[in-house]
């Protein structure tokens, strides 16, 4: 016997050739009975399509939800009440990159202060990204709202620009790394060069245009041998990759700031540390080697000079780019048209007093009570330079930037975090 479901259902559907249908009738009868069930057919599927598009919007909607990703009615309201403003002539920040070292650590000042702040950050596993997670807790214990999003996203950022009139924008997301670079050089262009462009077409299409704050970097200065580096000094022999795309950062945020009137401010970091720092960084790999008894990499310059940095705590840093941001010209276009000329800036916040890789290491050995395990090597041809040194006076005069922490202090505070973070009792596991 055939089921019911076989009844209905042709083995070969659109063929009805049963040999029992015989006289006109019957083949009036079988034209109209093959034409309803194609329409029954037609129906079936169409219902089938429909429930697994709706099927699919439901978990898309859902998911959006949950995880918090941008677009819904609940993440627009986290947006707008992270970037309300809780002091006189306050601001509102969008701060890319805030799960990262400074980042995170500026969010949290301007939060600390009364201003609005709203964080992205794509939470890339450049390294270990738990440390991201933990940053981005700091934030939601001072109420940050942390989009997980990329700079490349341009109608997430079309979206946010919507939804808030940001003031200002402080630009910290980035592929950060020197030696990196030969590795990975697409992930410096898809950060630096091409995230920058899409933030800034979204900074210049924003009405109001927010002022931009961004991140630049010592590197720029490359080969440069006039110490210490000025801003004016030439910055046109790059020694890296990373060097080059934030050298293009500078020349193309100039193209925005002369067409579109963004205004613009620059900042050249030295070599920034210290608590929830970059793993990535020596001072950083140095503590956890000495640590756990493994041989740290010193690298020597060419004729065995010792390799220096301008060290630069990041208390100091956080004091530089809020300075920046208070003193940032408004930007002066609307509508993607510039109205006027706009404030263009590049300043270095440096330390002005390097220190060698060397005695660096010493000091972490003091701070650390235990002998680094050395192994010396001379520097290869990665894109190091054999030292930074900052002239920071541009700084002093337009942002009152006033360097307060020497390395040696700053280490101390440095691996007390560490300690801490990393669950380390030093009485115990350093000898
Ligand atoms: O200020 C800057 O412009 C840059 O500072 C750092 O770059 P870098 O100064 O090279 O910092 P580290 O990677 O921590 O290296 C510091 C020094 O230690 C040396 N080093 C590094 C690693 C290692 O294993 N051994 C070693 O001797 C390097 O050659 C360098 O002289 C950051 O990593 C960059 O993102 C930033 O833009």
């Amino acid at each position: 016997m055939r089921g019911l479901e076989e009844e209905f259902i042709p083995s070969t559907p659109g063929k009805f050739k049963d040999k029992t249908y015989y006289s006109g009738n019957r083949q009036l009868h079988r034209c109209f009975a093959s034409t309803s069930t194609m329409f029954l057919w037609a129906l079936f599927l169409l219902a089938l399509t429909a429930s697994y598009l709706s099927f699919q919007s439901f978990m898309d909607s859902g998911t959006r939800y949950l995880s918090s990703t941008w677009g819904s009615l609940h993440w627009e309201k986290q947006v707008r009440d992270s970037a309300q403003i809780h002091r006189v002539n306050g601001m509102s920040v969008l701060v890319t990159g805030a799960a990262g070292f400074v980042g995170s650590h500026v969010s949290i000042a301007l939060k600390k202060r009364g201003d609005g702040v709203v964080g992205i950050d794509n939470f890339n596993n450049y390294y270990d990204p738990s440390l991201k997670k933990a940053r981005k807790n700091l934030l939601n214990l001072q109420n940050v709202f942390l989009i997980e999003g990329d700079i490349n996203d341009v109608h997430m950022l079309a979206k946010l620009f919507d939804i808030v009139a940001f003031t200002h924008v402080m630009h910290l997301a980035a592929q950060a790394g020197v030696r990196y670079a030969m590795e990975n050089p697409k992930s410096y262009v898809h950060s630096n060069i091409a995230g920058l462009v899409t933030l800034l077409e979204a900074c210049k299409n924003a009405n109001p245009q927010p002022a931009i704050v961004w991140a630049s970097s010592s590197s720029v200065y490359g080969l440069n041998e006039k110490v210490p580096f000025s801003e004016s000094d030439r910055t046109d022999q790059p020694a890296s990759l990373y060097a080059a795309t934030k050298k293009a950062g500078e020349e193309i945020t100039h193209t925005y700031n002369h067409i579109y009137g963004l205004s613009i401010t620059g900042l050249r970091f030295f070599t920034v540390y210290g608590p929830w720092g970059r793993p990535d960084m020596a001072y950083f790999s140095f503590t956890r080697n000495i640590l756990q008894g493994k041989p740290i990499t010193v690298y020597r310059g060419k004729n065995r000079v010792d390799l220096a940095r301008d060290f630069t705590y990041i208390d100091d840093i956080v004091k530089g780019c809020v300075g920046s941001l208070d003193t940032a010209g408004k930007s002066t276009g609307s509508g993607g048209k510039k109205r006027g000329p706009a404030m263009f800036r590049i300043f270095n916040l440096g330390n002005t007093s390097p220190v060698t890789v060397p005695m660096m290491v010493a000091m972490l050995e003091k701070h650390l009570k235990v002998k680094a395990k050395k192994h010396v090597l001379d520097m290869p041809g990665n894109g190091d330079v054999p030292f930074t040194h900052a002239n920071i006076s541009l700084a002093q005069k337009e942002l009152g930037y006033k360097p307060t922490t020497n390395l040696q202090t700053g280490l101390g505070k440095f691996v007390r975090w560490y300690l801490s973070y990393y669950g380390y009792r030093q009485e115990k596991s350093v000898k």
